[in-house]
């Protein structure tokens, strides 16, 4: 009986923890998931300081239009070695991001000065206050700058370091291994002999591993024999969080992959999901580690990849899967013809109209051995089960 997609994921999502938590510098977090709140180490900003290139005063000193002042020092943007101290009556000049003097209330920008040799002329008004940066006004010491369970995506580096965090705790990125399977496959780069073909699922697996941060331990070539196929994935199990294996999980003569996971001892969590491409996808668990052995049809793998291995990566890294379908489209072009009984997944492309609407236009070449319109797809829609085509659809972006 095939498993719906819902209970595909449901499936998976139960068999799949989150690995433990590590600590490392907050330059290498990117694509990890935080496992403990990144909190401020101090009040930002962390001194009150000027906005702008000009002088600090006391606005009260500021009685007439052009106004006077001598200039009693120069506070720079710069370590200090003592908190400057503004005398009343004069003004001091001041740099973008130096400390405010004590005394100081209000920095004037140098634009709305004059200079003379040891003073300044105020020329424009300015209100109590201005172009002052007070110390804490946007988050104290201690404050959540990220929760736990926030991807660390580039963006977040430059909160993270402002607040002083130079390392954080995260979720150990799960160790990935690849298994491709199939005695027609050339994946050391040598003459294709009749009947061969080129590996495309070790390099697009790699690729897209690499892309989310977590490049595999490495990507082997298991020949079609039952004993290697069962040694290969002990040595994957014994090596990985995750064993990514392609191919091998059909009917055929040499689909060895469910009966080696369970020869050595893995528990079978599901086997055939009503879907179009990708339908033989089998998922088995040993110990807390996952096997996905996908079907090795490229275009199978691809949305297997994306639909089930993404979410459980995630799901390991400590982070709920982000709900990629709420994205909609309306349907343009060609109707797409749903499948009776099962979920297809149609690569496209979506554009958008002048007036914001989102648009979706399916490719041809939709077969789960062909992947040219890769080079132009960039979405992936899903087309629910049905007699009706649809008029609109949810997508991700791929
Ligand atoms: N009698 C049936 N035959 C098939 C069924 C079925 O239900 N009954 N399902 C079909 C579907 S759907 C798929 S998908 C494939 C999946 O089969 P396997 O996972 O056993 O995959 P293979 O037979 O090993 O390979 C399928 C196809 O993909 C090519 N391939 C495999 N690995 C690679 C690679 N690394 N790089 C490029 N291409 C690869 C392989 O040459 C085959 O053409 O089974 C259908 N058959
Ligand atoms: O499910 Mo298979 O991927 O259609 O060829």
């Amino acid at each position: 009986m095939l498993k719906s997609v819902e209970d595909a994921l449901n499936l998976i999502a139960a068999a799949t923890q989150p690995l433990h938590a590590v600590r490392v510098p907050l330059t290498e977090a990117v694509h990890c998931v935080l496992a403990e709140p990144a909190r401020a180490h101090f009040d930002l900003p962390r001194f009150t300081q000027s906005a702008v290139d000009g002088y600090a005063l006391r606005h009260q000193d500021l009685t007439a239009l052009p106004q006077t002042l001598p200039l009693s020092g120069h506070v720079a943007a710069a370590a200090q070695s003592q908190a400057p101290d503004l005398k009343p009556g004069t003004a001091m000049r001041i740099l973008t991001g130096g400390m405010l003097p004590s005394g100081a209330d209000t920095v004037v920008r140098q634009e709305k000065t004059r200079k003379r040799n040891a003073a300044i002329d105020i020329v424009e008004a300015v209100g109590p206050g201005t172009d002052i940066r007070p110390q804490g006004e946007e988050c104290r010491e201690g404050s959540v700058i990220a929760k736990v369970g926030t991807l660390v995506t580039p963006a977040l580096i430059a909160p993270l370091a402002t607040a002083g965090v130079e390392n954080v705790s995260v979720r150990q990125p799960p160790r990935i291994v690849v298994l491709t399977t199939g005695d027609e496959i050339v994946s050391d780069g040598s003459k294709l002999r009749l009947g061969q073909i080129p590996d495309s699922n070790g390099p697009q697996l790699a690729a897209w591993l690499t892309s989310w941060g977590i490049p595999p331990l490495r990507v082997e070539h298991v020949p079609d024999h039952e004993a290697d196929t069962r040694n290969a994935l002990e040595r994957a199990f014994a090596d990985a969080d995750m064993v990514l294996s392609c191919g091998g999980v059909s009917v055929g003569d040499h689909d060895y992959v469910p009966a080696a996971a369970r020869a050595i001892g893995a528990r079978e969590v599901l086997w055939k999901v009503a879907q179009k491409p990708g339908m033989p996808l089998f998922v088995a668990e040993r110990a807390g580690r996952l096997l996905f052995g996908l079907p090795g049809n490229p275009g199978s793998v691809l949305v297997n990849l994306l639909i089930y291995v993404r979410t459980a990566i995630l799901r390991m890294q400590g982070m709920e899967p982000p709900r990629e379908w709420s994205r909609f489209a309306t349907v343009k072009g060609e109707t797409i013809q749903p499948e009776p009984t099962r979920v297809r997944w149609v690569r496209g492309i979506i554009d958008y109209t002048d007036d914001g609407r989102c648009n979706f236009e399916a490719l041809g070449g939709q077969a789960s051995h062909m992947l040219g319109n890769l080079a132009q797809a960039n979405a992936l829609a899903r087309i629910p089960r049905g007699s009706t085509a649809p008029t609109w659809v949810r997508w991700m972006p791929i």
